[in-house]
Parts: C-alpha cells; sequence; structure tokens
C-alpha cells in the first residue's frame, strides 16, 4: 500500500505496507512450521497451505483460493521513505506477537486470506506463557490475536488502517497449550470505515471460544508518523 499524500511534515511519498525489492536484508517470516508446533496447528497449515496453490490438467500450477499471509517481527525495517524514516527504522521496536524467542513459548499462528471470500482465517496455538486463568489463556492474548487477524484483513482490505473499537463477547475459555482457529469476515465498508466479525472456534468447529465486532479506521500513515 502506498501513501502519497503530501504535508509540510510528510512530504514525501512514504511505502510503509510494501515490500520493497530488492532487500537489504531477507526478513525472516515466523509463520512457519516449527518444532513447537502440535498436530492439529500442523493439520491447519497444511489444510490452508494445500490450497494456496492448484494443480492443472496437463502439470503445472496456478494460485488458489487462499493465500499465506507472511509474518515478520518487524515492520518499517522494510519499509522505504529514507531519512524521514530513519529514526523510526533504528529503533528497537519489535511486533508485540513476535518478540518472543522461545518457539512455542507464545503467540505461535499463520493467517491465510481468501480475497474471493473476502475472508481471513489465523491458527493459533497459544504458548504456556500467555496463561491467564489457571490452564487457559490470558483474555488479552486472545484480544491480541483478535486485532491481528481483523487488524491484517482491515490493511488488506483498505490500506493503512487503526484499531477503533473491539467488542468481544467470551464465550468459553480456552485450554492453554491448544490450537484454535480465528475467522474474520468483512461486514461492511463504510467511507473510511471497515466492520469486520471474527469467531474464534475449537478446531473442529464444536465450540466457539469468542465472538468480535470489530472497527478500523483507515488512516494517513502520517497520522503515526507525525506523533513518533
Ligand atoms: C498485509 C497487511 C500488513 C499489515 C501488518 C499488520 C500486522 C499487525 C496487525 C495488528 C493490528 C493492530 C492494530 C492496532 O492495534 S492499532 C492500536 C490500537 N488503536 C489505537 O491506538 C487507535 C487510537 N485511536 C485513534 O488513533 C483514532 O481515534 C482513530 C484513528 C481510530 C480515529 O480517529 P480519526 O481522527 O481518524 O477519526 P474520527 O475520530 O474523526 O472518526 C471518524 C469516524 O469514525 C467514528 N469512530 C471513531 N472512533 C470510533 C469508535 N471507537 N467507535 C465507534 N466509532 C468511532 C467517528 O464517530 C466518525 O464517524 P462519523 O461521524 O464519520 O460517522
Amino acid at each position: 500500500f502506498t501513501h502519497s499524500r503530501s504535508s509540510p511534515s510528510c512530504s514525501s511519498s512514504v511505502q510503509l505496507w510494501t515490500l520493497p525489492l530488492p532487500f537489504l536484508s531477507k526478513p525472516r517470516d515466523f509463520s512457519v512450521p516449527n518444532s513447537s508446533w502440535g498436530p492439529e496447528m500442523m493439520r491447519l497449515y497444511e489444510h490452508y497451505n494445500s490450497q494456496c496453490e492448484v494443480e492443472m490438467e496437463g502439470g503445472g500450477k496456478r494460485e488458489g483460493l487462499w493465500r499465506k499471509l507472511p509474518s515478520y517481527n518487524r515492520i518499517l525495517k522494510y519499509a522505504t521513505g529514507g531519512v524521514y524514516l530513519s529514526k523510526i527504522i533504528q529503533s528497537k521496536a519489535r511486533l508485540f506477537t513476535r518478540n518472543i524467542r522461545e518457539p512455542g513459548a507464545a503467540f505461535e499462528y499463520v493467517l491465510f486470506a481468501n480475497s474471493e471470500e473476502q475472508k481471513c482465517v489465523g491458527i493459533f496455538q497459544a504458548g504456556h506463557l500467555l496463561e491467564g486463568p489457571p490452564g487457559h489463556v490470558h483474555g488479552g492474548a486472545i484480544a491480541t490475536m483478535i486485532d491481528t487477524v481483523t487488524g491484517t484483513h482491515a490493511s488488506m482490505l483498505s490500506g493503512p488502517v487503526m484499531t477503533a473499537n473491539l467488542n468481544i463477547n467470551y464465550r468459553s475459555p480456552i485450554p492453554l497449550g491448544s490450537t484454535v482457529l480465528l475467522e474474520s469476515c468483512l461486514d461492511k465498508k463504510e467511507g473510511r470505515k471497515i466492520i469486520i466479525t471474527c469467531k474464534v472456534m475449537s478446531t473442529d468447529g464444536s465450540k466457539v471460544h469468542t465472538e468480535t465486532t470489530a472497527l478500523f479506521l483507515s488512516i494517513n500513515v502520517c497520522h503515526l508518523l507525525e506523533r513518533a
């Protein structure tokens, strides 16, 4: 996504959400299988991953309905914008969900998007550092994952966004260490507003853990940079 509106303090064209080529260093994608992924996490990953490419008759492959979204621990490192962004690029900032090094200890997740159906899914395995009620996942960690899946979905639909409202109903607790599925669907777009619904469910679909309505507002990237 490209932002190019001019303002006195944000005058250059700023590309924040794209990965410019050539990369200075190859970013590490954290949403690929590692040794901590349990069988359920692997099964769902393979289920969606296998639908990212379709074999054609007579050989060859074409893009499928789903697309795996990469996930990095920094965003601005890979942005362009020259001098204007240099202060932020050099900072120690890391994406909250990707800042714990031990595999499996916290947020293990992968996102897939289906642009035809305007849907996004997240497969989330909750590690032992995310405990809230004994043996179960902290509500804030669940909200973080809902924000991540719906926020990514909203940015795919509308470019840079900020979460304005997350309205979460917690229906049943999530056992620590388990894998759950987050399903994000576009409800409507009205001007700058993007309204998305999201369900967190057990992987067999038999249990609903949370139901959410999220409101995102498209923003001018300068909204963030002017405060940096
Ligand atoms: C490929 C994808 C890559 C992406 C990677 C991402 C990975 C990570 C993803 C992780 C994702 C993490 C994401 C995060 O964690 S984002 C971090 C958490 N969110 C924030 O910090 C946001 C803080 N708030 C703000 O900055 C501003 O308030 C915003 C920008 C939201 C709006 O301020 P702005 O000055 O721009 O707009 P406005 O005030 O003129 O309002 C405009 C309209 O909106 C309506 N309105 C506003 N607020 C609310 C509300 N709360 N409920 C209901 N309605 C609300 C308002 O009535 C008005 O409606 P109308 O009168 O026009 O009808």
